[in-house]
């Protein structure tokens, strides 16, 4: 049976139904809506004024590829400039390869990037030297977890160098559901009363933060991706078989 007509054009035959309203669209069609309800999430939200030095985490994924193309294509709209900011975890086997496709998105993107290690950050401390040090070490933390914090400080950090005003990541509605989720099996009360929200607006004087892909699923970011031909880097870090998320994630 032949695909049904895109029923935003009319003209040309629908290439997927959409997984969050069942709309059935061709590929350019679902781009162009796609990157209108970024829009729409960043203007409603008030997430990046005109005018703001917009750092995005880029680790080469699906995600932060998606969000840094299509907030360049939004650039003209939002009134905002934008650097590539990479945090190198000193993970051997796995970073130096997604850095290559980071490199590549800003070269193709014409998009300054930067790329900040750990181990200059942290008196020498890699992630893959993090990770010898707790294994077998009995404490029930996976490096994950330090991880995480650690990243979070490194972006700040990179942010900074490359004076930018705000910092926005590629968490996508999976992301957040998975957050959530996570927090609630946990029994996480604190974290789970304080999340939901768009973004932080800067505490304690680190860089507001906001993630514009929070509504898009993850599905529909590969969808775009896919329809973009947006060269990413797929695989999964060496250590994310360890980490809470995906055991819970996958019951
Ligand atoms: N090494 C890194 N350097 C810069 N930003 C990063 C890095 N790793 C993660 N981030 C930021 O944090 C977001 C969430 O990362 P995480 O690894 O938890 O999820 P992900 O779904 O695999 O994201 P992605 O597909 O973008 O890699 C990313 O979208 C990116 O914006």
């Amino acid at each position: 049976m032949p695909a049904p007509p895109c029923s935003s054009c009319h003209a040309a035959r629908a290439a997927l139904r959409r997984p969050s309203s069942g709309c059935a669209l061709c590929g350019p069609c679902f781009c162009t809506a796609f990157e209108a309800e970024v829009l729409h999430t960043v203007l409603a939200g008030r997430l990046l004024p005109p005018g703001a030095v917009v750092a995005v985490g880029a680790s080469g994924g699906k995600d932060s590829t998606v969000l840094a193309h299509v907030l360049r294509e939004l650039t003209p709209r939002l009134g905002i400039s934008l650097r590539l900011v990479a945090v190198d975890e000193g993970i051997g086997g796995y970073r130096d390869a997604a850095l290559a496709a980071v490199r590549r998105q800003a070269a193709r993107w014409e998009l300054p990037l930067t790329i900040v290690a750990y181990a200059d950050l942290f008196g020498g401390w890699t992630m893959d030297a993090v990770a010898r040090s707790t294994a077998g070490s009995g404490r029930s933390r996976s490096c994950c977890t330090f991880c995480g914090v650690l990243r979070r400080r490194a972006l700040e950090e990179g942010a900074r160098l490359v004076g930018a005003t705000h910092i926005v990541t590629g968490h996508n509605a999976d992301d957040m559901a998975e957050t959530v989720l996570m927090n609630f099996l946990r029994g996480d009360v604190g974290r789970l009363a304080r999340g939901g929200g768009l973004g932080s607006p800067g505490e304690g004087g680190a860089l507001p933060r906001c993630r514009p892909l929070q509504f898009a699923s993850q599905k529909e970011v590969v969808l775009y991706a896919h329809f973009r031909r947006l060269d990413y880097f797929s695989e999964e870090c060496v250590y994310a078989p360890e980490a809470f998320r995906p055991n819970y994630s996958n019951t």
